[in-house]
């Protein structure tokens, strides 16, 4: 994985523009998510533990939105289930590109690791095949929320029994106090990371209008709205969760 360290918004930018997952996000990105989101580490090697929980012999487990590949290199890590296979979908051509090389790093270390397909696409528009395991990490919040429950959905749709969704995201709360509370909590996260207070103004400026969180009130609603028939939260990190939902 590339070490480069972020400064991405390290100098006064006279307008911020919005955040895009363009090359200069991808060359910094592995450092970026560790350092900002609470929990991550712990949140992908799991996401792995479980999915080898709910994997079905024969099926397609989903990375949708998966950057750098993480989340696949963690399913292939844990998953042993005959004849799966993976599919990582993510609509930024950079992020893919890079993606391909780390798992094709991946593959020259280990044998016998569970085949892969990288998808430079919409999750928006994927044609869902019948699948064991869907991992939305992190990426929910940045589709448009009017698009939300109809993927949810699809999802559900393509949900074999036994199977699961795993959704992590950066959560907002209902009650003013909690989300005052965690959200300054979080900048002290990030200030105990090493970034600035300019940084991290400048990047929440940049992040206000691609990612709108909702609370885990709205999320639970919504999946069930979808189909789903259980909503069950496995981590919590400050402002930062993962569910799984049960088809
Ligand atoms: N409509 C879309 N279709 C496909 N991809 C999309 C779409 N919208 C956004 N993305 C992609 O979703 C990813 C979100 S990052 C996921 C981290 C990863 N899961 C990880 O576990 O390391 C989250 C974060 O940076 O906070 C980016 O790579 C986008 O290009
Ligand atoms: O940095 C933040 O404040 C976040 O909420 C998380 C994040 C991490 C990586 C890209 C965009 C947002």
């Amino acid at each position: 994985m590339s070490k480069e360290p972020d400064r991405l918004f390290a100098q006064p930018l006279p307008q911020v523009p919005d955040f895009a997952f363009n090359e200069d996000v991808v060359r910094v990105f592995p450092d970026m998510i560790k350092r900002s989101v609470p929990g991550y580490p712990t949140i992908v090697e799991n996401l792995g533990v479980l999915a080898a929980q709910f994997a079905q012999p024969n099926s397609v487990l989903y990375d949708l939105g998966s950057s750098l590949g993480a989340v696949t290199q963690a399913l292939r890590r844990h998953v042993r289930t005959d004849g799966c296979r993976v599919i990582a979908v993510d609509n930024s051509a950079a992020m893919v590109e890079r993606c391909r090389e780390y798992l094709n790093g991946q593959d020259s270390m280990f044998q016998e690791l569970l085949p892969v397909e990288v998808i430079d696409g919409d999750i928006l528009a994927l044609q869902f095949q019948p699948a064991s395991v869907v991992a939305l990490n992190f990426t929910l919040q940045f589709i448009a929320p009017e698009e939300r429950l109809a993927l949810l959905g699809r999802i559900r749709q393509a949900l074999l029994p036994g199977g699961a969704l795993i959704l992590s995201e950066k959560l907002r709360f209902n009650d003013p106090q909690e989300h005052a509370l965690l959200t300054d909590l979080h900048v002290a996260f990030k200030r105990a990371n090493g970034y600035s207070e300019l940084e991290i103004a400048q990047k929440r400026s940049a992040i206000e209008n691609v990612m709108k969180p909702d609370s885990l009130e709205e999320h639970r609603e919504r999946l069930l709205a979808a189909g789903f028939s259980k909503v069950v939260p496995w981590f919590q990190c400050l402002n930062f969760a993962s569910l799984i939902a049960l088809p």
